[in-house]
């Protein structure tokens, strides 16, 4: 991917709301390809419980020639963890960096709580934490440093931020890392930090992109159960992943975009159908491509 043109910073924190789970997050009632034919769960559209904290509407990006994201609408409620998958350039990173404020969209209307993206960046952002793809940080400085920096500049005061920093650093097994340089770190460290500078002012909405990419097994478990934890309590994860186990095993919603659409979406049951969640994206991309006219490879330059 490209990275985003686009950078905005939010200044403060949302406080956090303990809700209960749902399993009723709506996405796009409509979606934009004869091959969504996903039925949709009828939960009403004012659900006090779960309201809609994210909404997707109409979104499109073109790069040049290339439409990066057409159409595409999707609603997530609130306490939902949500799985976007696509293959490889189909549009998920450029969607979800129009979501987060950090590429404008061409098109389409995105609202993190009712609050437009685009229109008042600084009041959506309160409530989002974001883990972008191509990332971003500022690894000259410390762990520490980094962490204290994304509290302090979310709006936390200085004694808050280090309590929390100590929390993220157990749960993420970066205690002994803390006072080393991030550009030091290893790629899985480096995620790993980026995803505790996301959650450290408790955002209502959290959006991941491909957040277990390098992360070891047993960190990646640590991490799944620190999202379950605060989905469970009224928070929400949207995040993109190849990993098709892990999307069905531990999201409750799923989108699946090809080429900029979004080609089926609703609870993983739903979407998944009588088959397995893979078996219906291999169908919904386009199938697997033949290995023919690659003899040369077993020809061997020796
Ligand atoms: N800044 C950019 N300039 C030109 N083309 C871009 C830019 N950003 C993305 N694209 C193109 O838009 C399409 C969607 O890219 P995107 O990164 O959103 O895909 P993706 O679904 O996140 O892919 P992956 O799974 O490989 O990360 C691709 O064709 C990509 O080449």
């Amino acid at each position: 991917m490209t990275p985003p043109q686009e950078e905005v910073v939010a200044p403060a924190a949302a406080p956090k709301r303990p809700v209960g789970r749902t399993a009723s997050t709506r996405p796009s009632a409509t979606t934009s390809s004869p091959a969504a034919t996903t039925p949709q769960r009828g939960d009403a559209a004012d659900d006090g419980a779960h309201p809609v904290v994210l909404s997707i509407s109409g979104l499109v990006k073109q790069f040049g020639d290339t439409v990066a994201v057409d159409g595409v609408d999707l609603e997530v409620r609130r306490g939902s963890f949500y799985g976007i998958v696509g293959p490889n350039g189909a549009g998920k990173t450029t969607t979800l960096s129009m979501v987060t404020g950090l590429l404008r969209p061409d098109a389409g209307s995105i609202t993190v709580q009712g609050v437009d993206v685009w229109q008042d960046p600084a009041e959506a952002k309160r409530a989002i934490g974001v883990l972008p793809d191509r990332l971003r940080l500022f690894d000259r400085l410390t762990g520490s440093q980094l962490l204290y920096y994304s509290g302090v500049l979310r709006g936390l005061d200085p004694a808050t931020v280090k309590s929390r920093t100590a929390d993220l650093a157990r749960a993420f097994g970066l205690d002994d890392a803390l006072g080393r340089l991030v550009s030091d770190y290893s790629a899985g460290m480096t995620k790993k930090i980026a995803l505790a500078a996301a959650l450290i002012h408790s955002p209502r909405l959290l959006i991941l992109d491909e957040p277990f990419e390098s992360v070891d097994p047993v960190s990646a478990a640590n991490v799944i159960e620190i999202l379950q934890r605060y989905v469970a309590n009224g928070g929400t994860v949207v995040l993109s992943s190849h990993g098709m186990d892990f999307i069905q095993r531990v999201c409750d919603h799923v989108a699946i975009i090809v080429q900029g659409k979004v080609l089926a979406a609703g609870s993983v049951d739903e979407v998944r159908g009588t088959g397995t969640l893979e078996e219906r994206f291999v169908e919904l991309a386009g199938g697997r491509k033949s290995a023919e006219g690659m003899e040369w490879l077993h020809s061997f330059s020796d």
